[in-house]
């Protein structure tokens, strides 16, 4: 398939559509790893093309257990995405990033048990490097965006760690402090995954952390519920769409390099000759521009 989109979305809670997109074609992705949370939206903002995906579907009837992350990854790569934005609600761990602040995270600790998180196996093995889990440079792109717009009331955090817990229900006051003693600055149950995932299909990815809530640590603040993610979440919609317009044209102008989109180089063991022919197969649109 040509490529149609070189930039993905993928909203999260809250964030199902993409406002001002013009052209909407609507791509239901057959994959390797199943069908995605939704169909892809194709649309133009601007002039330029872009893939978004509401990933717990438009209807949020897929919790974050459920979602299809392999497959996601995997049509957004056919659609010909090389850099992929997620915009996802998180909980804060710190009094500093407070309700409705936005987080560029750089990095992640995985707390998930449930989850498949790698394209490989079946006879191809691949370790890829992961030290910097998010492109660091579509992340400087992100943020300068976020800070080129002066949102009123909005602190932009550079950097920070964000937990991806398993959920769905909302972390016990005891982990939120544990997570919170080891320096971590945000909480939420999808992006790690999706992280690896487009890690190991060489796509750049970075992560627009939307803060919602103190989750359940802050002694002045109530316990998050999914009311208080969805209010604040909305109430900073309008801002959200403000931003991802703005990387969108900042990363077409301007396509930053990333070590992303050569991360397969060195991480795949499995010699060609000794991977079963319908691994190579299933995974050819990945593996393609390294097979001899
Ligand atoms: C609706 S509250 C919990 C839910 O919100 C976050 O979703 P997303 O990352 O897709 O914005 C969090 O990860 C949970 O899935
Ligand atoms: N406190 C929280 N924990 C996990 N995921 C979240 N998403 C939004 N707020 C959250």
């Amino acid at each position: 398939m040509a490529a149609q989109a070189q930039i993905g979305i993928i909203g999260g809670s809250g964030l199902y559509q993409m406002e001002a997109l013009t052209d909407i074609e609507e791509v239901r992705v057959d994959t390797p790893f199943g069908s995605p949370s939704d169909a892809i939206i194709l649309g133009t903002l601007d002039g330029i093309r872009v893939a978004f995906l509401a990933r717990h579907g438009r209807g949020h009837t897929l919790m974050p257990t459920e979602l299809p992350f392999r497959a996601n990854i995997y049509a957004m790569k056919s659609l010909g995405v090389e850099y992929l934005i997620s915009a996802s609600a998180v909980g804060s761990l710190k009094e500093a990033a407070k309700p409705l602040d936005m987080v560029v995270p750089d990095q992640f600790i995985d707390r998930t048990r449930n989850r498949v998180n790698t394209f490989f196996g079946e006879g191809l093995v691949g370790h890829i490097t992961f030290g910097d889990p998010v492109c660091n440079a579509l992340a400087g792109v992100l943020a300068d965006a976020v800070e080129s717009l002066e949102l009123p009331d909005v602190d932009l955090h550079r950097g920070g760690t964000y937990v991806c817990m398993e959920g769905p229900a909302f972390s016990t006051k005891a982990e939120s402090e544990l997570y919170r003693s080891w320096g971590a600055t945000i909480i939420g149950m999808t992006n790690l995954p999706e992280a690896k995932l487009a890690r190991e299909a060489e796509i750049a990815y970075a992560t627009l952390a939307l803060v919602t809530d103190y989750d359940c640590w802050h002694p002045d603040h109530d316990s998050v519920t999914v009311e208080m993610v969805i209010g604040n979440l909305q109430k900073n919609a309008v801002n959200a769409q403000r931003v991802i317009r703005e990387v969108v044209n900042r990363i077409a102008a301007n396509p930053p390099e990333s070590e992303a989109h050569s991360a397969l180089k060195y991480a795949i063991i499995t010699p060609w000759d000794k991977a079963p022919k319908a691994t190579l197969e299933k995974l050819n649109l990945l593996i393609k521009k390294y097979l001899p």
